[in-house]
């Protein structure tokens, strides 16, 4: 199993407010899974857990079967985990294509030409070169989530978890996103977890984990 949650228990101010407890939940490599459920429920702390951003109060998260405190969480998130949070997004000051090839280079990228392909891959989702050489700033909310998707698919790393990831999204590029989430999963055999409240990306999910009284059930 790539990644685990073993007897997670989590609560933000005092354990009587315990959002959910002894969680137990698998990821494969090669899955793209689904985390659904009513608005503060808590989705997106299981997703911070996830990625290394946070620590469960009881339990653990375990990465091929080691504990992610033994890896280390700074060394799990550079070495093991991309994340896609609007609130953890790109790098100001630079352009779309830097930031992609930042990423590209710190993961230790092979790819022979990384900026034709970042270019390529930018232009999948809709940023042609012009918008790929601007300042991430300059752009909208919705490219720049698209651009921080591109980014997170260009790195090498075997797990992306992505926090709502079509929220600034229009028809056709939620359409285009779930797409190459699906190829990240099944063509590069990553582990992709998504958070989402969209029944047709949820639906686009090889597995859906629907969190609900403070469980998470299998949905198929
Ligand atoms: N830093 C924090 N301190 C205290 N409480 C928090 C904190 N972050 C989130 N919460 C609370 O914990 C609960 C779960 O939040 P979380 O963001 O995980 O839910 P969610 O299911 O992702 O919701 P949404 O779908 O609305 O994004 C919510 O009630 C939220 O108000």
């Amino acid at each position: 199993m790539m990644l685990t949650a073993k007897n997670v228990s989590y609560w933000y101010d005092t354990e009587a407010n315990t959002l959910y407890k002894d969680v137990n939940l698998d990821f494969e490599a090669g899955r793209l899974y689904g985390i659904i459920g009513s608005s503060g429920a808590g989705k997106t702390t299981m997703l911070t857990m996830l990625a290394g951003l946070d620590k469960p109060r009881r339990g653990e998260i375990l990465y091929e079967g080691t504990s992610l405190q033994k890896i280390g969480l700074t060394q799990y998130r550079n070495r093991y985990v991309s994340i896609v949070f609007q609130a953890y997004n790109l790098l100001p000051y630079m352009s779309a294509l830097d930031n992609v090839l930042t990423a590209m280079q710190i993961t230790h990228s092979t790819q022979d030409n990384p900026t034709e392909y970042a270019l390529n891959m930018l232009t999948k989702v809709g940023i042609d070169e012009a918008l790929a050489r601007k300042n991430v700033q300059k752009l909208s909310g919705g490219q720049q989530q698209r651009i921080a998707i591109v980014r997170a698919m260009c790195c090498s790393a075997p797990v992306v978890v992505a926090d709502e990831p079509t929220g600034n999204l229009d028809e056709t590029n939620t359409q285009e996103i779930i797409k190459l989430f699906q190829e990240l999963a099944h063509d590069q055999q990553k582990c992709v977890i998504l958070v989402t409240h969209e029944k047709e990306v949820a639906a686009s999910c090889d597995v859906q984990f629907h969190l609900q009284n403070k469980t998470f059930e299998e949905v198929s």
